[in-house]
């Protein structure tokens, strides 16, 4: 069974409102839908969803990477061409990679009649994945999406901050902390907002809070000012967009404990289950992060947290952010999110976009 068809379909996705961070302002989420065929009939879907702010290559550089697997793919079985993305040269366009291997696997596991978690050697493949709600930047409504949030069964709530002063921000957290009931927690991303002496006082007026994680404090993360912070604070301090910053070493001696993983980011499923799995083994704690994707990357990502087990809360509830999307999202309710019970992504692409 052999690839016949290679396409890659540009999206535009715009946001019902615009995605706010200390890294700037989102409105819409571009990419390209991959989809492969083979000479049986067999379809495979992925998303390649290049945003170079979580770390990708940029939107040109994987457009081209897509064309050149499609001439390279050309007539090949799946398997050899699964193969084939583990060329080092491959990762040198992550997003792209994500995409194609994406597809191949799909198309595998549905040729397997399995599920794409179960079809991965020593998975734990959870039937459903427990996940934060995202409720955007700090602000004036925060406190009533807080409200929501937890109505609807979500039990770590995350923010993002580092968008506004200090002096403004920390009693509004302090604020929302104080609403919390027993058990939640707020998730905070600073997205490299903040030289070390800010994020030392976060840490220090974050202090017997119930906070989850927060992601990327420092702006110039080193891996002996992130041990400094990291001793500062009782909650994880989580590596998100700036992995490629610190030594490798870091990851694995202790220094970082907890890991944001972004398919788009590590080149896909595959490499990131292994570098899980590292991590894992050193001590170290994973959360599955969407890029906001469309349903087809978030279906992948999900399945990653699948694969991965334990029941930390992962990145994965945000299609209601999209305005429109390529198929349908996987449906989130009371705080979890349960894998398609088909084989493969279970990813069906819309007729016309939604
Ligand atoms: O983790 C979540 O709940 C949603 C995903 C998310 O927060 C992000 C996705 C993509 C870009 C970033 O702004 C942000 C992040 O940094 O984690
Ligand atoms: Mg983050």
């Amino acid at each position: 069974m052999t690839l016949r068809t290679f396409t890659f379909e540009p999206y535009r996705l715009p946001f019902r409102q615009q995605w706010r961070s200390a890294a700037g302002g989102l409105d819409q989420r571009e990419g390209w839908l991959v989809r492969l065929e083979d000479d049986y009939g067999g379809v495979g879907y992925g998303d390649c969803a290049p945003l170079p702010g979580i770390g990708t290559e940029p939107p040109a550089a994987a457009a081209a990477a897509l064309v050149q697997w499609q001439q390279r793919f050309r007539g090949l079985e799946a398997a050899t061409a699964l193969e084939a993305l583990n060329d080092a040269a491959s990762f040198d366009t992550p997003a792209a990679r994500a995409g194609v291997e994406s597809a191949l696997l799909d198309l595998l596991a549905r040729r397997n009649g399995r599920s794409l978690n179960a079809s991965i050697r020593g998975c734990d493949c959870r039937q459903r994945v427990r996940v934060n709600a995202s409720l955007g930047s700090l602000g004036p409504h925060t406190a009533d999406a807080l409200e929501s949030a937890l109505e609807a069964g979500f039990q770590v709530l995350k923010l993002k901050i580092g968008l506004a002063p200090a002096s403004q921000e920390i009693p509004l957290v302090q604020a929302l902390c104080r609403r919390l009931p027993a058990g939640s927690t707020l998730r905070l991303d600073a997205n490299q907002a903040w030289q070390e002496g800010d994020a030392r006082s976060w840490l220090d007026a974050l202090a017997g809070l119930p906070i989850d994680a927060l992601e990327e404090p420092l702006a110039q993360p080193s891996a002996p000012a992130w041990a400094a912070l990291q001793a500062r604070a009782a909650f994880p301090l989580a590596l998100d967009e700036s992995l490629a910053d610190l030594p490798q070493a870091a990851l694995f001696d202790g220094t970082v404990r907890r890991l944001i993983l972004k398919l788009p980011r590590l080149g896909g499923f595959l490499p990131a289950v292994a570098l899980a799995q590292r991590f894992a083994a050193a001590g170290g704690d994973c959360i599955v992060t969407s890029s906001l994707e469309s349903a087809c990357g978030l279906l992948a990502a999900a399945h990653l947290a699948a694969a991965l087990g334990g029941d930390l809360a992962h990145g994965l509830a945000t299609a209601e952010w999209l305005a429109t999307d390529l198929g349908a999202p996987p449906p989130v309710a009371a705080g979890y999110l349960p894998l398609p019970a088909g084989p493969g992504l279970g990813f069906q692409p819309f007729a016309t976009p939604a």
